[in-house]
């Protein structure tokens, strides 16, 4: 991967020590950054003071509730710049037995004197995903200075070879020109102009997956906000913009929401996996949340993964696509430190004239059409469960564009009559596979 000469290490949970010693012994006292939200940080501070080449900075988290969820490492090394967006806090036991998401960039080259200063190297085609624009206007929401060595070192290199488009979310009250570049305008920004479904698709009929390892207070109704203005965002695409139906398009004609599948682990789910109940202590969805929301139920399917042998494996990765009726094809996924909360995507106030957003999170957006293998494509064709389907085997199907592997079975398994969604703070007695049971204080 290359001779590291330092790095930055962005997460929520962190494990200074532990984290220390995934380095190779040779590499443990090059300089660290490790940026989290820990506002009383009493306890990593007396956890970095053995380091010298530990440097703490303190996200700004300004909002009640807000998070320093954000899952990224910046890795320089002699040869190059690597950034990794990935969905693991940095704890032993969120890299043993669960199922993450993980995106690892190519080496990206520093800028010789020779790259035209103007504008950088286009590869692949030339497709620009603004990737570099992205990341630096995100680290530079941090404010402070102690991000600037890092800012300088990423502006040096040419990442125009990022085939991800970047969706963030940082804390605040975004107007005007700000509302379209964090959560889910974000998004729908993007997805409204550079995503569009094949041609005579139609988008109602082209379902929505979310799935993730919690949830958040959602409101009273799904409309309040989860299949309003949420589901607008996330079935975004230029043509229900563009009139590509064949029906004349009249004056009225609303954004027609498609079908919205949710995956949250079941109790039973939790109850049979690897680590047993403990792994629901990763997954806090909070009893009386879930009491308030009873509609959530209707959306949910099981975490089920047999196609990558990881149905066991607890979810801590979050994950969101827009996929064909048949769930054969899909249209683009994002791989992200985003739950399903109003505090990571953001929720509109005072008539839609700004998005309040509590958290920073950070995710990778991947579009069939900034993809080498599938440029041209309008979809990805998903492995199918059925080994012998159009996307066994091949790298890419003629006509489909890349493969992609989900990192969950598709068709989805919805919850049985008996199934409930897991929650944390609730006891849960049937011994689970460690012989088990749950009984949270
Ligand atoms: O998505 C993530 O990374 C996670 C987010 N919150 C977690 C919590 C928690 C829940 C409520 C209040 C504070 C902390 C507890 C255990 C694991 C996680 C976790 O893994």
């Amino acid at each position: 991967m290359g001779d590291l000469v330092c790095s930055a290490q962005f997460n929520y949970l962190i494990d200074l020590p532990w984290l220390l010693q995934q380095y190779p012994p040779e590499k443990r006292k090059c300089p660290l950054l490790v940026v989290h939200g820990d506002q009383k940080d009493a306890n990593i501070r007396k956890a970095a003071a053995p380091y010298p080449n530990v440097t703490l900075f303190k996200a700004r988290l300004e909002i009640m509730f807000g998070t320093h969820h954000s899952k990224m490492m910046l890795l320089a090394y002699r040869e190059g710049l690597r950034v990794v967006i990935h969905t693991a806090n940095l704890i032993p036991k969120d890299w043993d037995q669960k199922t993450q998401g993980v995106w690892v960039s190519p080496l990206f080259p520093a800028k010789s004197s020779v790259t035209p200063s103007k504008s950088e190297t286009v590869v692949n085609g030339g497709k620009e995903t603004g990737f570099k624009q992205d990341l630096l206007e995100y680290l530079k929401a941090y404010g402070g200075r102690g991000l600037e060595e890092w800012k300088q070192r990423i502006s040096d290199h040419d990442l125009s070879a990022a085939r991800v488009r970047l969706i963030a979310s940082v804390p605040g009250a975004h107007t005007g020109g700000e509302m379209n570049k964090w959560g889910h305008l974000k998004l729908r920004k993007v997805l409204s102009t550079c995503s569009s479904l094949p041609c005579g698709a139609t988008p109602s009929d082209w379902p929505v997956i979310g799935q993730f390892s919690s949830v958040g207070s959602l409101g009273p109704a799904p409309s309040q906000w989860l299949t309003s203005e949420w589901l607008t965002s996330l079935s975004s695409s230029s043509s229900s913009s563009a009139s590509s139906s064949k029906k004349p398009r009249t004056l009225t004609t609303q954004h027609k929401m498609p079908p919205l599948k949710l995956i949250f682990p079941s109790v039973e789910n939790v109850r049979t996996s690897l680590e047993g109940y403990m792994a629901g202590g990763s997954i806090p969805y909070a009893a009386n949340t879930a009491a308030k929301q009873p509609y959530l139920r209707d959306f949910l399917h099981q975490w089920r993964a047999e196609e990558t042998g990881r149905t066991r494996a607890a979810p801590h990765v979050k994950t969101y696509m827009r996929v064909s009726p048949d769930q054969r094809e899909a249209a683009w996924i994002l791989i992200t430190s985003c739950n399903l909360s109003k505090a990571a995507w953001g929720a509109l106030e005072k008539k839609g004239s700004q998005l309040k957003i509590r958290s920073y999170e950070i995710g990778v957006l991947f579009l069939p059409s900034d993809q080498e293998t599938s440029a041209g494509h309008t979809s990805f064709s998903v492995a199918t469960m059925h080994p012998h389907g159009p996307g066994a085997g091949s790298s890419s199907v003629p006509g489909m564009g890349m493969r992609l592997v989900t990192p969950f079975d598709l068709p989805l398994t919805p919850y049985t009559r008996e199934d409930q969604p897991w929650v944390w703070n609730a006891r849960h007695m049937k011994p689970d596979s460690k012989g088990n049971v749950w009984t949270p204080p």
